[in-house]
């Protein structure tokens, strides 16, 4: 059996000042994972990813990186570790390669006399062969971002920590690192990814944790993350009135009326004489359905709050 190459216990940072910032985590990300670390701004994750990778000691609590106590073990682990958190400073005037080789060259433990091939492969696993002869100052946003993964990249690894990866991106950049991130992980490399965004989730992790306000609230994979909640029963009708009523009538609970939409839980009730019930009742009938929960139903849920709200 693989150990999970991310698990933490009681994970604490409380800053001077006394504010908790990360209070008593407990994460475990399974080997081969993509795990969305999932919080609005604030919520801790930047802080729960530099005591992962060792750049601030936590107040209380433990971690393991690959099976290894953090920071402890920390020359033998980070050679096995991608990571990206605050996007590495490029010079402009240099090339995509010419910056990669850089980085490498402050790198102790990378091998000089593979830098060149190493380097060519980094850029070609994070699409950039084409452009390794540019000057970066010519690179899109989107491009910048995969060369910085290239970096991360250098090396083999077993793990990669990416903090915000999609952050400050136009949808095409965004498109671009997302794509990349799932096709790096296909090839086995564990992901661990921070985002305050939802939909990045569904379209890119196949597990999550959801922070909120330094705690972790819930791990599982999305799929169960959405399954925690029931479908709900969606109707629109210009007699939302009328359909209200007899919707309760028929057992439907937490009813609520948004211009033409009534919407409730249907529970175990039959779904398929509900819209019997509402034509007899002279409802007119424009849309009806069950509609599956959305991961942002389920934060929501969770945290009780709108995904935006950040404190
Ligand atoms: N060095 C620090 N000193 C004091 N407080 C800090 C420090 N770093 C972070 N904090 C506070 O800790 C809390 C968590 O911040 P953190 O950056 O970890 O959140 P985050 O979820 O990564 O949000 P963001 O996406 O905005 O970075 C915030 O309230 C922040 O103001």
């Amino acid at each position: 059996m693989t150990s999970a190459p991310v698990v933490t216990h009681g994970l604490t940072k409380r800053f001077h000042g006394g504010q908790v910032a990360v209070d008593a985590v407990d994460l475990e990300v399974p080997a081969g994972s993509v795990f969305g670390f999932l919080g609005p701004n604030g919520s801790g994750k930047t802080t729960t990813i530099r005591m992962l990778l060792g750049l601030i000691a936590p107040t209380s609590g433990a971690v393991e990186l690959l099976g290894e106590p953090m920071p402890k073990a920390h020359l033998r682990v980070l050679p096995r570790v991608g990571a990206l958190v605050e996007g590495p400073a490029f010079y402009p005037f240099w090339t995509g390669q010419a910056n990669l080789l850089r980085f490498d060259a402050a790198d102790r433990t990378a091998d000089p006399k593979t830098r060149k091939a190493r380097a060519g492969e980094a850029l070609e696993r994070v699409g950039l062969s084409n452009a390794a002869g540019k000057k970066v100052r010519a690179y899109s946003l989107g491009m910048r971002q995969r060369l910085a993964i290239a970096v991360a990249l250098m090396q083999r690894r077993e793990l990669l920590v990416l903090d915000e990866p999609t952050n400050g991106l136009d949808p095409q950049g965004t498109r671009e690192v997302r794509h990349l991130i799932k096709e790096l992980a296909s090839d086995g490399t564990t992901v661990f990814t921070s985002t305050h965004l939802l939909a990045e989730v569904e379209q890119v992790c196949t597990h999550a944790a959801v922070m909120s306000r330094g705690k972790l609230l819930r791990q599982s994979t999305v799929e169960d993350l959405r399954a925690g909640l029931r479908p709900r029963l969606v109707v629109r009708t210009p007699d939302a009135g009328t359909a209200a009523e007899t919707l309760q009538g028929l057992g439907v609970t937490d009813l609520k009326t948004s211009g033409d939409t009534v919407e409730g839980d249907p529970g175990e009730l039959p779904v398929e004489k509900f819209a019997a019930a509402l034509v007899a009742a002279d409802v007119r009938i424009h849309g009806f359905g069950l509609e599956r929960p959305s991961l942002e139903d389920a934060f929501v849920a969770l945290t009780g709050e709108g995904f935006d709200v950040a404190e």
